[in-house]
């Protein structure tokens, strides 16, 4: 079976892990690449090392106007420019958009495939959730459903490796100098992550997300996103790893470890892995999340909702294991 795949974005760090992704895949087809200021240069001339049977394919101007026929097109445009154009791809081809601009928004599927694939096959317009909020949200998503934490009073203290800022993050924060052997917490009380975070935070519990705190941190590797999440519960550390292995039973993508977990067991996957601290003396739960921002928080992840939306098996194209070290 050939379904025929196209990636706009595909120069920038989420579209050139789509590319990775899409050419070791058993079903998906390559026959599109679209970007802005690298259109007319050969995908091989952006990256010597595409497989060669791709190495032909020049990458277009994006115009949702002129493309050629597709089943499937990955969107991983910055954040605040797709809408207009995406709305203007035709209904037979399906999109799933890497960027922020249709999480929770009317018409599309608010896209977290670790937790409920059955909202996601069938639809055609995928809204891939951020990359903090999928670490955060599978932490949190066995908890908040069995009841062991309350959705108020929420604090998570995130780290992310600096491709998390895309090549285009140009502001003088994102270059080897700045971000060598230097910590850089930014985006406190605002960042665009809250509201997705609050949103879905309320829909698996039920409640409230009020008091939601959220604090990302740039730290210097190149991939990887952790975080550690403060919560209000009466639970054991034994409850939350049992609610967790029950919640996640059968699920391909998520580990629930007794340690901690590192960055690098995820890095270069679509893995994610989860595990918790409680102290029911305290009631104080702590729920640690760990996802590949580039894979599980972007690209793994657009590929998985795609397998979904497809009718394809999930793992297709995403069973490789972790690059380590
Ligand atoms: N990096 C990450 O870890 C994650 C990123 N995301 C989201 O994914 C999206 C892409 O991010 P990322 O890959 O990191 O960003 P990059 O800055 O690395 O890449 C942006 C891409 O968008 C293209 N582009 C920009 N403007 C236009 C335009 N007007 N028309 C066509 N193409 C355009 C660029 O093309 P060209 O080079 O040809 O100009 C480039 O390929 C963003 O919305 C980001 O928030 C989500 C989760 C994680
Ligand atoms: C290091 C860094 O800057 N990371 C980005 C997260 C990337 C992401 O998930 O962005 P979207 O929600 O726009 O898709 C940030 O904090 O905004």
């Amino acid at each position: 079976m050939s379904i025929r795949v196209g990636i706009v974005g595909i120069s920038g760090f989420g579209g050139g892990e789509a590319l990775r992704l899409i050419a070791g895949h058993p079903a998906f087809d390559l026959v599109y690449a679209a970007g802005d200021s690298s259109a007319g240069r050969p995908l091989i001339d952006r990256f010597p090392g595409v497989p060669h049977k791709l190495a032909g394919l020049v990458i277009a101007k994006w115009d949702p106007e002129a493309l050629p026929d597709l089943d499937i097109l990955f969107a991983s445009l910055p954040t605040g420019t797709s809408a207009e154009a995406l709305a203007r791809v035709p209904d037979s081809v399906k999109i799933v958009d890497i960027g922020g601009d249709h999480r929770h928004v009317d018409g599309w599927t608010y896209g977290l495939a670790d937790i409920w694939p059955e909202r996601i096959r069938g639809r055609t317009r995928i809204a891939n959730p951020g990359c903090f909020p999928v670490a955060t949200l599978t932490a949190l998503a066995p908890l908040l459903t069995a009841g062991l934490i309350g959705p108020g009073n929420i604090v998570i203290d995130a780290k992310t490796g600096i491709s998390g800022a895309g090549r285009g993050g140009g502001d003088g924060r994102f270059g080897y100098a700045e971000t060598n052997e230097n910590l850089q917490p930014y985006g406190l009380l605002e960042h665009v992550h809250m509201p997705e975070m609050e949103t879905t935070i309320a829909q698996l519990s039920g409640g409230s997300a009020a008091g939601l705190v959220f604090t990302p941190h740039l730290v210097p590797m190149t991939r990887g996103l952790l975080v550690t999440v403060y919560c209000r519960g009466n639970a054991t550390t034994t409850q939350c790893l049992d609610a967790a292995r029950g919640f996640y039973a059968g699920r391909p993508f998520v580990r629930v470890t007794d340690r901690p977990p590192q960055t690098k067991w995820a890095s270069g996957s679509n893995l994610s892995f989860v595990s918790y601290a409680a102290d029911p003396d305290r009631n104080l739960v702590i729920a640690m999340g760990v996802v590949d921002n580039l894979g599980k928080g972007a690209a793994g992840h657009a590929v998985q909702n795609a397998n979904l939306i497809c009718d394809l098996p999930e793992t297709f194209g995403l069973e490789g294991a972790p690059i380590w070290p």
